[in-house]
């Protein structure tokens, strides 16, 4: 299963199409739409967001909400398209060029982008680069929990840390309940200090990163592979939560904490028992050992730095004139971390639906339902 997105961030739409998903699955478009909900919200959000409605369209791949196994094509509109369209204008006709954008924002792709497709006019390179893309991404994601779903599969977002302020960590999924907390954080505590953070970090025209962390529960042992660098499931589940925008490291289990342990500390004892067949009674591998998943919950977390543009603008210099210049800026989200979070659910989530197509593939749901239920039989006696 592969998929690919498409899209600018005051462009019409983002489109993605995604090949590969066994027919018969039926896609809840509301599910698919809570999920594109949750990334507009969190506390620290900018002025795009009270314009942005973002709803999935389905443009081809699926009859009476069932999967036909072609390729599905899913669209988001840019409500904002509306007050850009003389700017992305799309053809030769409106294009505004006396618009142009000289001005690169230390921590965006503006300069190198600028550099390697030679463009005089950043906004050639930052309208692809913005996160608005995530949208598209959480959709995609959120049909893979569609999948996922019928093997009782389930995957959560949930944020640690907001700036320096840290909230309790669960190693379990939560239910709608997290939502509730404006930063989707497990620890109520812990909400009222990362909102004074973030309003701080607003009221000085400044910004915050954070940490969240990505729990997968009812995953199966033997997903992804120890025998080919790249079909490690760890490292292509850093790999994809790294591809957000933002995301600067990631670590699964204990992470960078096992470093300064010894081993003694760090690695999970196996158990056996008939009932439950091996188990671990710690889970400092965070599920996953040698790059195949071992049963227990998949735990892993990212870090994000704090967004880049500034209400008090760091320096940069102009690539037409080279004169040094500090950027007034209009709008920006202040923290975007619980969106992040809802991001990284997403990308976990269709990392763990193409492993498990590769060890249950079949063309038809029914088809990989037989496959896995003869996988847990076969556990059971083994
Ligand atoms: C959900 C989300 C929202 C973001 N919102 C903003 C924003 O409003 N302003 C901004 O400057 N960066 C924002 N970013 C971060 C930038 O997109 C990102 O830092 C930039 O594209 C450079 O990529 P890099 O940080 O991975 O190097 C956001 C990131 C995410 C994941
Ligand atoms: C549009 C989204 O996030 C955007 C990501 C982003 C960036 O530079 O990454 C910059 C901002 O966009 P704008 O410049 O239009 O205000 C954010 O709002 C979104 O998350 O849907």
């Amino acid at each position: 299963m592969r998929y690919l997105s498409a899209g600018e961030s005051h462009g019409q739409a983002l489109t993605a199409i995604i090949e590969g998903l066994p027919a018969g699955l039926k896609i809840h478009k509301e599910n698919i739409d809570e999920l594109l909900k949750r990334r507009q919200g969190g506390y620290g959000r900018g002025g795009r967001m009270a314009i942005e409605q973002d709803r999935v369209e389905f443009l081809s791949g699926l009859r009476g909400s069932l999967t036909l196994g072609s390729p599905l094509t899913l669209l988001i509109r840019n409500k904002d398209w509306e007050n850009w369209q003389e700017i992305m204008a799309p053809g030769d006709g409106a294009l505004l060029t006396e618009r142009v954008v000289t001005k690169p924002r230390p921590g965006h792709a503006d300069l190198p982008g600028a550099l390697k497709y030679r463009q005089r006019d950043i906004r050639n390179i930052l309208e692809r680069a913005s996160a608005r893309e995530t949208a598209v991404r959480v959709a995609v994601g959120a049909v893979a929990q569609e999948l996922l779903a019928a093997f009782g599969i389930r995957v959560q977002g949930q944020v640690v840390a907001i700036g320096p302020v840290r909230g309790e960590a669960s190693g379990k999924i939560m239910g709608r309940e997290l939502y509730d907390n404006p930063f989707y954080c497990p620890d109520n505590n812990a909400a009222e200090a990362m909102r004074e953070a973030v309003d701080q970090a607003r009221k000085e025209g400044d910004s915050l990163g954070g940490v969240f962390q990505v729990i997968v529960e009812g995953v199966p042992p033997g997903l992804g592979s120890h025998v080919q660098w790249d079909r490690r499931l760890d490292g292509r589940l850093a790999q994809s939560l790294m591809s957000i925008p933002a995301i600067k490291g990631v670590e699964i289990g204990l992470g960078l904490e096992g470093a300064v342990l010894p081993g003694s500390q760090v690695h999970d004892e196996i158990h056996y028992s008939p009932e439950r067949g091996f188990y671990h009674r710690t889970n400092h591998a965070g599920g996953l050992e040698g790059g195949i998943t071992n049963g227990e919950n998949i735990v892993i977390r990212a870090a994000m730095k704090p967004i880049p543009t500034l209400l008090s603008p760091l320096n940069s210099v102009d690539i037409l004139s080279k004169e040094p210049f500090q950027a007034a800026v209009e709008r920006s989200d202040v923290c975007a971390v619980p969106a992040a979070a809802i991001v990284g659910e997403a990308a976990v989530a269709w990392e763990i639906a193409v492993a498990l197509l590769e060890k249950f593939g079949g063309d038809h749901l029914e088809e990989m339902l037989v496959n896995y239920n003869h996988y847990l039989e076969y556990l059971k006696k083994w």
